[in-house]
């Protein structure tokens, strides 16, 4: 059983396939989408040997030529080194305008090669094979590519939309517990930007999703990037309503920043969702009830819900202050309204957020 959503952007428009056992069909969905001969799968060793090799043999067979590109694992790999590292890979091996880059990975990988995929030769096809819950229920999704700078999160980046999203829910057996965790942060963003029956769900289901039941993943993963793809078809290049897929994100970018990403991004977007939950409380803007839903549902998932910056509370304050949606030198946060609602607020004081933070 598979589903297809689309995402809805004229002529840069794409599918998105969801379902078990789907890299299997990999070949068929490509000559549906008119790519014939050489592919360039970008990956990391672990995922090369747990899934990669198995997806080579299955190309060979239909005819396809797809060769590996490796990059090693890791948040402090995706950067200008390591694109720079790709695009002479890429050189070497002849990939040509016309040859698909492929990302096959979570989120790093998949930043990191559509970043190298929109320069590569001023911008070759690019496709994403996403194998975290994170990257198949939203990284994967809406064109957000970037590498970091330093540990300034995705600093440099463009807007380039994949041709199309291949997300096989069985590749999520292998996941480590602690990366299905972080996926379930942004699971849980979507939930309460847009889907207030998707977060009763999140309450009432979390022990079956922890154990990987698959219904349960493909539920939340369909849901997920549903909630997604509504969002970036009414604004891709995040000049409004896409902010709102940010929500904890102001914190959690900052969290990746101080502790040189030794918290994942799941955990500190966690962290920082609870923090808006409870800034909003205090403004009034949340109800107590609610406040309490989101704390809940983000430790029933196994994620953190707050951080005591403590010392590094000078660090938390520089690094917050390069958050991108900042205008005129005003941070804005988003904060939840409701479940399934949210809204953006400014005026907002770095001190008031650290001891939201710190809970
Ligand atoms: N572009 C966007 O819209 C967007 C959205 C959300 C997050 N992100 C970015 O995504 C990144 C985080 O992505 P992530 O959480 O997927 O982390 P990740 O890409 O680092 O993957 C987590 C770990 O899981 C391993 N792995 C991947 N697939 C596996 C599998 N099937 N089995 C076993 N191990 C596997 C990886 O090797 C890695 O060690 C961050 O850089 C974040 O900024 C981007
Ligand atoms: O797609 C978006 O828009 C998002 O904000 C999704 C986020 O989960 C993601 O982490 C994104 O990379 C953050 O973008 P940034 O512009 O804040 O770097
Ligand atoms: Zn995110």
């Amino acid at each position: 059983m598979s589903v297809q959503l689309c995402v809805d952007l004229s002529d840069r428009g794409y599918p998105v396939h969801i379902g078990q056992g789907l890299l299997g069909q990999l070949p068929d969905l490509l000559k549906e989408a008119g790519f014939l001969g050489r592919l360039m799968i970008v990956t990391n060793p672990d995922i090369a040997g747990l899934h990669g090799n198995r997806l080579l043999g299955t190309l060979r067979s239909a005819g396809f030529s797809p060769e590996l590109v490796l990059v090693p694992g890791g948040e402090a790999y995706k950067s200008l080194v390591t694109a720079g590292h790709l695009y002479e890979d890429l050189s070497k091996k002849q990939a040509e305008r016309g040859t698909p880059i492929i990302a096959l990975g979570g989120g790093v990988i998949g930043d990191l090669s559509g970043f190298v995929a929109a320069t590569y030769q001023r911008g070759v096809p690019f496709i994403q094979l996403p194998t975290t819950l994170l990257a198949q229920v939203d990284s994967s999704i809406g064109g957000k590519v970037a590498v970091n700078v330093g540990s300034l999160k995705n600093m440099a980046g463009v807007f380039y939309q994949p041709r199309m999203v291949v997300a096989d829910i069985s590749t999520l057996s292998t996941l480590p517990i602690d990366e299905l965790r972080n996926g379930m942060a942004e699971v849980i963003k979507s939930a309460i930007i847009g889907d207030a029956e998707l977060f009763a769900f999140l309450e009432s289901d979390m022990p079956r999703i922890l154990n990987r039941e698959p219904e349960a993943l493909s539920f939340i993963v369909e849901r997920s990037a549903v909630v997604k793809a509504r969002i970036v078809e009414q604004d891709e290049r995040d000049s409004g309503i896409r902010n709102y897929l940010n929500l904890g994100h102001t914190f959690g970018h900052a969290l990746e920043t101080i502790t040189r990403f030794e918290m994942k991004h799941g955990a500190a977007v966690a962290a920082g969702m609870a923090a808006a939950a409870r800034l909003s409380r205090l403004l009034n803007l949340l109800s107590g009830a609610d406040n309490d839903r989101i704390i809940n549902v983000i430790a029933a998932a196994g994620l953190p819900g707050a951080f005591d910056a403590g010392a590094r509370s000078g660090a938390f304050i520089e690094a917050i202050s390069h958050d991108k949606k900042k205008t005129a030198g005003k941070l804005k946060f988003v904060l939840p309204a409701g479940i399934g609602n949210v809204i953006i607020k400014d005026g907002i004081e770095p001190n008031e957020a650290i001891e939201a933070l710190r809970g």
